[in-house]
């Protein structure tokens, strides 16, 4: 579904992605696990194209090619992006920040299945959007990108700044989402009690490459830890 191949991103004269080749399928849940500065959020933002990937990159969804697309038409051809640190907008009430989402959707309606996924959405509805938890923001920004029924759903760093508890929530929403849907879904983190919850696989960024990939049943914990410490 998704088809990453040599995948290089620079800032300027400073490359920090590396040529990744990155293949993800549908129904499967992948977390690419990194500390800080290691390059996530710069691949996740070249393949929303937020950023422009270098020469010789190629990135697919679903067999087409979106690599010199901008991000609007990426998300007409199925990719969504929840981006670090939530980006909803706080002046805007719930069911506002949702219906930002439906601009390429078929459907100008937001579909009843959303708020079955997030109940909390469906009672918050006429609050502003800054008036929420970071929980409940998170899963605003879910149901944001979710609208535009994506092929490929982007998440980074979605447990930042949550409480333990609602990681846990956040980690089923994830799982119900994959059984609802035919989809995708990339999620970049550091905390691997959460990807070990919902992914299928495991990969590790360090310094713009991919040192790392493993099925979650044959995942070292031990070693993948290490990788995360500084
Ligand atoms: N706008 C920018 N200009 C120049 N260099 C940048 C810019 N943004 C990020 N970088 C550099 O790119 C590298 C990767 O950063 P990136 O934000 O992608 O990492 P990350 O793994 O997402 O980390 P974090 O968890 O802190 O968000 C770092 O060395 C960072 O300093």
């Amino acid at each position: 579904m998704l088809e990453v191949s040599g995948l290089s991103v620079s800032y300027g004269e400073s490359e920090v992605i590396h040529g990744i080749d990155l293949n993800a399928n549908t129904n499967e849940t992948i977390a690419v696990m990194g500390r800080n500065g290691m390059g996530k959020t710069t691949l996740f933002k070249s393949l929303i194209g937020a950023l422009p990937a270098g020469g010789g990159s190629s990135i697919k969804v679903d067999g087409v090619d979106v690599t010199k697309m901008a991000s609007h038409q990426r998300v007409a051809n199925g990719i969504a992006y929840v981006p670090q640190g939530r980006m909803i907008f706080s002046h805007m009430t719930v069911m506002e920040n949702i219906e930002t989402g439906l601009e390429t959707a078929k459907s100008k309606k937001i579909p009843d299945e959303i708020f079955s996924l997030f109940p909390v959405l469906l009672e918050m509805r006429h609050r502003k959007g800054g008036n929420l938890s970071g929980g409940q923001q998170q899963q605003l920004a879910i149901a944001r990108a979710l609208v535009s029924n994506p092929k490929v759903l982007l998440l980074d760093e979605p447990t930042e700044g949550i409480q333990p508890s609602i990681i846990k929530d956040i980690a089923n929403v994830l799982n119900e989402i994959r059984k609802m849907r035919e989809i995708t879904i990339i999620v970049s983190e550091q905390v691997l009690s959460f990807t070990m919850a919902v992914a299928d696989r495991i990969i590790v960024i360090d310094k713009g490459n991919f040192i790392h990939d493993d099925l979650r049943e044959n995942v070292d914990t031990e070693q993948v830890s290490k990788y995360l410490s500084v």
